[in-house]
């Protein structure tokens, strides 16, 4: 029999699909199934028209039968079958799609979509076998026929014998190779893992022989392999699924079945979008984070599906970071995709679905917020740093859209609040949001310099997470009020004080300037306090640098170290102030010894190491023995 050549620029082309277009071979079988699905649809959109045929689903499947004694694997369909034309044209020229065509000469729109565009996928068989045999027969032809090929060399046709419509494909699978296991192919558990993975919600049954293990008949321990015909796929997918059908389980169900999380998810939307692209989501918000979640490692993304087929394992360009926990799946029939399928062409309506998306998001978790606060403080408790990383990243770019969803915990209501909570209670005369802080929240209750601000009767924000306060740099404001660290110089309500401590100031500029001469660089002034009330001293930061800030970036792993400008506060209530003045008035020494001993404690209170822990216990000694 004569050989038939395949064109010649389709020669390069079927080279490129053995060994380029594809990153996994696995994907042959995508492929074959998604042709004979695509062949049953062309049966069933005949029967729409033709009053001589009717289409009972049932009688439709796909059949994958392995066999590991003659190394083929076989991939059935009762599809519309080829005629010989057909066979010459579609698997005769590489890159011509008959699927393409039929498409767009029924002008299809909604329902039953095929999946075939492109005229490669079929070719993909290639990569793992080294013959590819074809038997076909047409719904519109009497004759049947067998199409051969070993690849690039060509294909030959001949006439076969076959009774029912429908397309047999036969695959000789290759031998392995040192790199390369070919058997897998061939071995019931991975092709069904294939299946699922790829074609699980292919809408006609995809049946395989599968040997199980049972119990023998009769006996009460003996088991013996029994063969049975399985359906291996889901067929309908659960997104495609009413929602007033589903209930909680079925998506929690699907969540597991998915892998996306061994948890119980929080929450899980279920979108159904019909608008300029159409595409249906299934998202989760989990409940806990994974425990790879805060690292380099993590990858976000959503599972990626075009009609059904798994496009994409991990699509990154659906989740912004800041909701990058967010697990689940997008199908739509409206993308553009690569040859390959591996990837998109453009990322129009990919950018489109990813804005819908982070929209949905964003309203389901301020519906929490608001209607379920127990299981939102859940979801803080995971995925709350995340979110105030993404206030502070990419320039603030996104803190609009963030904000109402941080929480904070307030130094009166003892739990976490919102934004728009504290400010909603800040008394008239209040402007600004204040916060301290610290390592804990129990740390920072005793902190000196929340004192005045308290005793004001003034909200205070707690900031224990490291991310905290650079995220509120980033914000500036909330609804037009600044934020203010309890710390910082100017608390915006010191009048009464001022005048006080100005003169104070005055009368004891000398005492201070020693002070500040004691401690040379360490700090940049030592000053009167109009903050503190029953705490001797502290340290605050004058600037943009705060001591926390400093703190965080100079435990970095880099050698990146900055210094925030810290100044002294003194109480010139406290008593030991008057001790201050004896020294300096008396004994230069023992202020030395006192400024030291103050400073240190300063140190201490704020979390920061002294640098000289041996002299400091000195010192202490040195005022208990006078
Ligand atoms: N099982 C089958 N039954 C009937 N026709 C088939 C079958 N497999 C392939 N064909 C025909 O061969 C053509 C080429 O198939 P191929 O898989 O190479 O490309 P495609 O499915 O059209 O596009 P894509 O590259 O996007 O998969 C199909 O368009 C279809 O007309």
């Amino acid at each position: 029999m004569a050989k038939r050549e395949f064109k010649a620029e389709s020669k390069k082309l079927l080279d490129m699909v053995i060994n380029s277009i594809y990153s996994k071979r696995e994907v042959f079988l995508r492929e074959l199934i998604s042709n004979a699905s695509d062949a049953i649809d062309k049966i069933y959109y005949r029967a729409l028209t033709d009053d001589h045929l009717t289409f009972n689903q049932s009688d439709y499947y796909i059949k994958i039968d392995p066999n590991k004694d003659t190394r083929t694997l076989k991939v059935i369909d009762t599809g519309i079958g080829m005629t010989k034309e057909e066979l010459e044209s579609n698997l005769g020229t590489i890159a011509r799609s008959g699927s393409f065509d039929f498409k767009n000469e029924n002008e299809l729109k909604d329902g039953y979509d095929i999946i075939g565009q492109f005229g490669v996928g079929f070719y993909a068989a290639f990569m793992v076998a080294d013959t590819v045999t074809v038997m076909t027969k047409s719904l519109d032809s009497d004759e049947a026929y067998k199409w051969e090929s070993q690849g690039s060399d060509g294909y030959t046709i001949e006439t076969i014998d076959k009774k029912e419509p429908g397309t047999e494909i036969i695959l000789e699978i290759k031998e392995n190779t040192e790199d390369e296991n070919y058997d897998e192919y061939l071995e019931e558990y991975r092709l069904k893992q294939i299946v699922k993975k790829y074609s699980d919600f292919i809408r006609y049954p995809i049946k395989m022989d599968v040997t199980e293990s049972k119990l023998k008949e009769g006996t009460e321990d003996e088991y013996e392999d029994v063969i049975e015909e399985q359906t291996i796929n889901s067929m309908v997918p659960i997104w495609k699924k009413n929602k007033s059908e589903l209930t909680d389980e079925d998506y929690e169900n699907f969540y597991n079945e998915k892998h996306y999380g061994y948890d119980k998810p929080l929450k899980h939307i279920h979108i159904n979008v019909d608008g300029t692209v159409r595409y249906n989501a299934i998202l989760y918000i989990p409940e806990n984070a994974p425990y790879n979640y805060y690292t380099k490692e993590y990858e976000k993304g959503l599972e990626l599906y075009s009609n059904g087929v798994l496009i994409m394992e991990k699509c990154a360009d659906l989740l912004p970071d800041y909701f990058s926990f967010v697990k689940g799946m997008v199908d739509s029939e409206d993308l553009s995709l690569n040859i390959s399928r591996e990837m998109l062409q453009h990322d129009r309506q990919l950018k489109i679905i990813a804005k819908n998306i982070n929209k949905k998001i964003k309203t389901q978790l301020l519906s929490i917020l608001r209607d379920d606060r127990e299981k939102y403080e859940k979801f803080y408790a995971s995925f709350g740093q995340q979110l105030k990383f993404g206030v502070y990243s990419d320039y603030g770019m996104n803190k609009e859209l963030l904000q109402d969803l941080l929480l904070f915990y307030s130094s009166k209501e003892k739990k976490l609040v919102t934004l728009e909570e504290y400010v909603s209670r800040m008394p008239e005369d209040q402007k600004y949001i204040y916060y301290a802080t610290g390592d804990s929240n129990e740390r920072i209750e005793k902190l000196p310099q929340t004192e005045m601000v308290a005793e004001k009767g003034y909200e205070i924000l707690y900031f224990t997470d490291e991310i905290d306060e650079f995220a509120i740099k980033m914000l500036m404001n909330y609804k037009e009020k600044e934020f203010k660290s309890v710390s910082s110089g100017d608390l915006g309500i010191e009048e009464d004080e001022n005048k006080e401590s100005e003169e104070k100031e005055e009368e004891n500029k000398d005492l201070f300037a020693s002070m500040k001469e004691i401690l040379a660089d360490k700090v940049k002034d030592v000053r009167v306090s109009k903050r503190l009330r029953s705490h001797p001293v502290c340290l605050t930061a004058e600037g943009e640098i705060s001591i926390e800030m400093e703190k965080v970036i100079n435990a970095m792993p880099d050698d990146q170290q900055i210094k925030a400008d810290k100044v002294l506060e003194i109480n010139v209530n406290h008593d030991v102030f008057q001790s201050l003045q004896n020294a300096y008035e008396n004994d230069k020494e023992k202020l030395s010894l006192y400024t030291n001993l103050l400073y240190n404690q300063a140190l201490l209170i704020e979390g920061l190491p002294v640098s000289d822990p041996v002299e400091f216990t000195n010192d202490i000694c040195k005022v208990m023995v006078p």
